[in-house]
């Protein structure tokens, strides 16, 4: 059964008109590898800990401001925003069309609540604590390109004419404020696009986009922003002792006009500075790290990196039922073509090479975790490749073989071909990363060792469940695997509440 909404009726869960706060038991264990008996023994310890969490409840007006707005991913999502918010419907060939938000966690999933004569209860994901209404968002954002929003849902060719023609009249007065263009970070063929440019120097260009945001913020009298990279891939910065190591020798190189210093860095750089949350939707390493210090010195939130949207949200869903079933994945083969403008950027090596990197490191989890298939540093071969074919547009299609062995010496191979509407699936994904973002910097915690609450660390792992390569604190672990991710998420939000983690027991019918 479904339920839209409910409360939490607890000793250790109190509504305030600003607040809730819940008093949490968080269950882990404690491990010792001690001598016992004259031989070494692991010793695993339950351990209740408690945690205090309060999340202010007040939903902000949100602005979303894009770093490649004009492209397929901004476009697709702020057509399919206003769609939602408008009510549209149109017509395709098979039906009438009603908007909608599949493919949003937050938006179209759900949580199990427990249990009713019987019947288990569901309610939406977004019933957890209170997030933003996408319908509410204002969004905004750069390009290199000048093209309007409504030019630029036909350049994308993702969405059905008759909803397009629809839309004409509210995206057509969207207008991308000017990229920072560096044709040395993205593929050549990106270059004819590239008509609408921040001028000047490194420091120069972080001044106009810290200047963009607070008049963006003034004009739109939103109460915060959220800036999500969702322009083109870049190649790797090379991380250089002197140059990007430091946040001080971050500084001092924006200061020089050091070549090496990304566009997406110092699109990180002005957000971090003005303490609005930056997320980096590709896979570059935008988050160098000095970037990263500074982001913790100014507990700003930074998160990425690259959208999981499908063919790799398939592979940490296969690998991980793999690898947790006993089986052996031996050879992993990962083959996409796809004819959008990312794809064309994707053709140039540098760019493919930040691409391969997210593609490829998503098992390592997995592997890591079952010492039994696999020996220290034994691991699955794994090719990604990526090619350009225009005709296929946005409509990328993936194909998988996975090899495994399994018992006594038989092989198993999957073969998978997945046809991922590339900016349909992002899209949704890239709602979810702006309003989790928002809502993860409305939650305040303290262990009970702590004197005073504070907020999650500006590195945000929290959401990792939406992209590729996983940007996690310093020294801490990378979890790829899908389940995981999402009830490490559901779960946090889930203890905000005062309710346990869904330990799927259902023990009442045991
Ligand atoms: N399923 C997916 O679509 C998916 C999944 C994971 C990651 N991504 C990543 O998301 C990004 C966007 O994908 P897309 O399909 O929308 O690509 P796209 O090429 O259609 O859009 C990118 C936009 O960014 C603009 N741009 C490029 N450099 C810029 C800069 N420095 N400043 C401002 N604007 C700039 C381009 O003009 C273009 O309009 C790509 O990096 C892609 O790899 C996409
Ligand atoms: O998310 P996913 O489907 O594994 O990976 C995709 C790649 O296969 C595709 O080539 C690229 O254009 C998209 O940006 C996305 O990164």
């Amino acid at each position: 059964m479904f339920i839209e909404s409910f409360k939490v009726e607890s000793p250790n869960v109190k509504y305030t008109e600003s607040e809730i706060h819940s008093v949490y038991s968080y269950e882990t264990t404690e491990l010792v590898h001690e001598n016992r008996d004259g031989t070494y023994q692991w010793i695993v310890k339950p351990k209740s800990l408690k945690y205090d969490f309060k999340t202010d409840i007040h939903v902000p007006k949100l602005g979303v401001m894009l770093v490649g707005w004009g492209g397929n991913n901004g476009s697709t999502l702020t057509a399919g925003v206003i769609a939602n918010k408008q009510g549209i419907s149109w017509v395709t060939k098979d039906k009438v069309q009603q908007a909608n938000y599949f493919g949003s966690l937050t938006q179209a999933s759900t949580i199990r609540v427990g249990s009713f004569n019987g019947e288990e209860i569901y309610a939406p994901f977004k019933s957890l604590l209170p997030m933003v209404n996408p319908d509410d968002i204002v969004f905004g954002g750069w390009d290199i390109s000048n093209m309007n929003l409504a030019d630029a849902m036909g350049r994308a060719r993702v969405l059905d004419i008759d909803l397009q023609k629809q839309l004409i009249p509210y995206m057509e007065s969207m207008v991308p404020l000017p990229g920072i263009f560096d044709p040395d970070f993205i593929a050549a063929n990106q270059g004819s696009r590239a008509n609408n440019i921040i001028k000047g120097t490194k420091k120069e260009q972080i001044d106009q986009i810290i200047k963009d945001i607070r008049e963006f913020k003034e004009a739109n009298k939103v109460d915060k922003v959220v800036v999500l990279w969702t322009a083109n891939t870049e190649r790797y910065s090379n991380v250089i002792v002197g140059l990007n190591d430091t946040e001080e020798n971050l500084f001092a190189s924006v200061e020089r006009n050091e070549a090496e210093i990304s566009p997406s860095t110092l699109f990180a750089i002005a957000c971090v500075l003005e303490n609005v949350p930056f997320i980096n939707g590709s896979p570059q390493n935008t988050f160098v790290p000095g970037l990263i210090d500074l982001a913790i010195r100014r507990n700003s939130l930074i998160g990425g990196d690259d959208f999981k949207s499908g063919q790799t949200k398939m592979k940490s869903v296969l690998v991980d039922f793999l690898v947790g079933a006993g089986i052996k994945p031996t050879s992993i083969v990962s083959y996409n073509h796809l004819g959008n403008n990312d794809g064309m950027n994707l053709s140039a090596p540098q760019t493919f090479r930040s691409k391969e990197i997210s593609k490829s490191n998503v098992v390592d989890d997995m592997v890591a975790s079952n010492a039994i298939l696999y020996e220290a540093g034994e691991h699955p071969d794994h090719v990604v490749v990526i090619k350009y074919v225009p005709y296929v547009g946005d409509s990328k299609r993936a194909m998988d073989e996975y090899t495994s062995e399994i018992f006594m010496g038989g092989t198993n191979t999957i073969v998978l071909h997945n046809t991922c509407e590339d900016s349909l699936l992002a899209a949704p994904i890239i709602l979810d990363l702006v309003l989790l973002a928002e809502l993860s910097t409305r939650i305040q915690f303290k262990a009970e060792a702590e004197g005073k609450f504070h907020s999650f660390h500006p590195v945000a792992t929290i959401l990792s469940y939406l992209t590729k390569a996983p940007l996690v604190p310093p020294g801490t672990p990378v979890v790829n695997a899908l389940a995981k991710q999402r009830a490490m998420l559901e779960n946090i939000l889930r203890a905000c509440i005062g309710l346990a983690p869904e330990n799927n027991m259902i023990l009442e019918y045991k």
